[in-house]
């Protein structure tokens, strides 16, 4: 299967998992986030993870875990958000470019 194909299939069953879980919520007796003058945010955690648990190398050196297809799906929810948050130690370590090809 093609990057592309495997993207939007992932994509597409991670935001019926966001939606659902959104539209599952009891109502509140007294007011939403809306009611109440303002909405949060939508923030989204992704990260990379080896089988063994690890996200980096221990001497602190960018360490590429996704494959190209993962690498696709981080690169369209990164398109997908107004902002990307990292680390201080993400920045002085891998000086990302954290852009959404
Ligand atoms: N596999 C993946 O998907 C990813 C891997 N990485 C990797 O992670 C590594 C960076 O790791 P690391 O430097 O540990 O993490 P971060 O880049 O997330 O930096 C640690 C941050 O946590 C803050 N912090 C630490 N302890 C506390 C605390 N007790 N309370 C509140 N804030 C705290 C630090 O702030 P302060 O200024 O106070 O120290 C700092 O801003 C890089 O090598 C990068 O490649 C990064 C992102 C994704
Ligand atoms: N999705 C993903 N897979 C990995 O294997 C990674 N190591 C990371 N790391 C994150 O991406 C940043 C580097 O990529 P860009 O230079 O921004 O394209 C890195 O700093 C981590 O935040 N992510």
């Amino acid at each position: 299967m093609d990057p592309d194909t495997v993207t939007r299939y992932l994509a597409k069953d991670f935001w019926s998992t966001v939606d659902k879980k959104f539209s599952s919520e009891p109502a509140s007796e007294t007011s939403t986030s809306e009611d109440r003058g303002y909405i949060y945010p939508k923030v989204t955690l992704t990260f990379a993870q080896t089988l063994d648990g690890k996200i980096s190398a221990s001497e602190r050196k960018q360490l590429l875990i996704s494959c190209k297809e993962s690498m696709v799906l981080t690169h369209y929810l990164r398109n997908q958000h107004d902002g990307i948050l990292v680390g201080v130690g993400t920045i002085l370590n891998d000086n990302p470019s954290l852009n959404g090809n």
